[in-house]
Formats: C-alpha cells, structure tokens, sequence
C-alpha cells in the first residue's frame, strides 16, 4: 500500500490582485458585472467547468473586499491566498499556497482572472500538447496586424517584422517547482516579467507555443469588456 498522497490532479493559479488601472473604475474589473455575473466568475468557471481542471487558487489583493467567498465553483475547489504588488509576486503567492497534494513536479496552469473567454478546446489543447514536452506551454496567437514603432512624436520610427511573432496568451503550463525558481530567480534579478513563460525563458528553457483562439482576449480596458460582452450575446443566440 502506498504512503505516498493521492495525485491532485490539474490545479490552476488565478492571479485577480491587480487594481485595474487602465479600466478605469473604482471597482476592480475583475468584479464588473458582465451578463450577471462578476468578470472573475465567468473566468473561474470557464476553467473549473473542464474536466481536466482539480481546483484554483485565487490570488487577491490584499484589501479586495469584493470577493464573494466562492468556495467551490462546478463542483471544484476554490481557494484564496494574498497577492503581490506584481503579478509575478501574485503568482509565486498562488504557487505557495496550492495543496500540498501538489507536487514539486507535478504541472499547473496559470490564468489570468482578467481572460474570462477561454475556450474548453484552448485549454484541452494546451494541456494535451504541454504535458508532453519537456518544460512547459503555454496558449498564444500568431501576431496577423502590421507592427509600428512610434517616435515620440506620435509618428512612426519603422515597421517591425512580425516573422515568427507571437501574442502570448494564458493559461500558461509549468511544472510547480521549475516555475516557482523560475519566478523567485527573475525577482531576485530585479527582472519584472510580464507573463510565466519569460521567467522560464530566462532559464534558457523555451516553452512549447499552442496557438488559441483570438476571441481568449484579456479585459484590460472598457472596450474589451464591451466586445466579451457581445460574445456571450452571441454565444446565447448560437451566432458563430
Ligand atoms: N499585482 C498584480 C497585478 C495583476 N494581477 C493580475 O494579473 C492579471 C493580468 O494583469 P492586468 O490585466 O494588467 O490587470 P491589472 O494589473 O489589474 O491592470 P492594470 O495594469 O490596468 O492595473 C489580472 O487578472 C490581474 O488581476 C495580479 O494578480 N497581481
Ligand atoms: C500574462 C499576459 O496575459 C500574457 O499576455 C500578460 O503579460 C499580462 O500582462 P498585464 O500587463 O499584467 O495585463
């Protein structure tokens, strides 16, 4: 008989600390209303609604008094620890705070709460394609739009090219322990990286790109929560 802890299974990582900044309101976007329902629970339940996923931690920050208190959303667990000043510090607090039946090696998803538009086929996918490599993946989309400079004018300095350029998008997929040295070494570099995979990056490790869905859009202004809107309308009337 093993003493060993039942596997977890897939447990996923929330990061719903930030102050919304550039939405603009005085309520954290991450609980705007959308369709009846806060932002942050249409996120929760895109991921805990799919088979593969055990249960998340959601990171918040530490004066949010807006979360309801969920503590299981379609039949999964939902726990809570306190974030960071950065997402990346978000991120290490949700890693530290995963069940122990989490093991160092075992892979989790990192999402962000500001992403309520995840597909269940992205998530299958990447999950699917990630757990085979070694190191990790994460959902993106290959750049479609022309890539401008600006000089400080307001024009434009050149053209990049957009060859081989990616929109990283989330979930991210690494295994707990790489990922949390990956973070805590970028930190204590001074580096502040934007999303999962830079960490790792800067390991000298490259992650697997899985494309997903353009539609997986993170809810960073009004505009973006105007156009989620629209797509579960859209959804309800069975419009492509
Ligand atoms: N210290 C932080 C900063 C951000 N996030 C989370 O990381 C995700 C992506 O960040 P972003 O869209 O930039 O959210 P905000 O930081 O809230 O937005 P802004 O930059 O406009 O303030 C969001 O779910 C946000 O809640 C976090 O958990 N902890
Ligand atoms: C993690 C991320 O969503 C990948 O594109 C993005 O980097 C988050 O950036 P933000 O400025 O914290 O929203």
């Amino acid at each position: 008989m093993s003493s060993e802890p039942a596997r977890a299974g897939l447990w996923t990582i929330v990061p719903a600390a930030g102050r919304g900044a550039r939405f603009g309101s005085d309520l954290p976007k991450q609980y705007v209303d959308v369709a009846g329902a806060p932002l942050l629970a249409h996120t929760l339940r895109a991921l805990l609604s799919h088979p593969g996923v055990a249960g998340a931690v959601v990171v918040l920050a530490a004066d949010d008094v807006h979360f309801p208190g969920w503590q299981d959303i379609a039949g999964k667990p939902v726990l809570r620890c306190e974030g960071g000043d950065a997402r990346a510090d978000s991120v290490l607090a949700g890693l530290a705070a995963l069940p122990d039946a989490v093991r160092p090696d075992d892979f989790v998803l990192v999402h962000d709460a500001a992403r309520p538009n995840l597909a269940a086929s992205d998530l299958s996918a990447l999950v699917e394609r990630g757990r085979d490599d070694p190191v990790g993946a994460i959902l993106a989309a290959p750049v479609r739009d022309t890539l401008k400079r600006a000089g400080d004018d307001g024009g434009i300095d050149g053209t990049e090219p957009r060859e081989r350029l990616w929109r990283a998008l989330t979930p991210q997929l690494f295994r707990r322990l790489q990922l949390a040295r990956a973070l805590e070494a970028a930190r204590d570099a001074g580096i502040a990286v934007t999303d999962e995979a830079m960490a790792m990056e800067r390991q000298g490790m490259r992650p697997l790109l899985v494309e997903g869905r353009e539609d997986n859009l993170k809810i960073t202004t009004p505009a973006d929560l105007r156009y989620f809107d629209y797509l579960l309308r859209s959804r309800t009337l069975d419009m492509p």
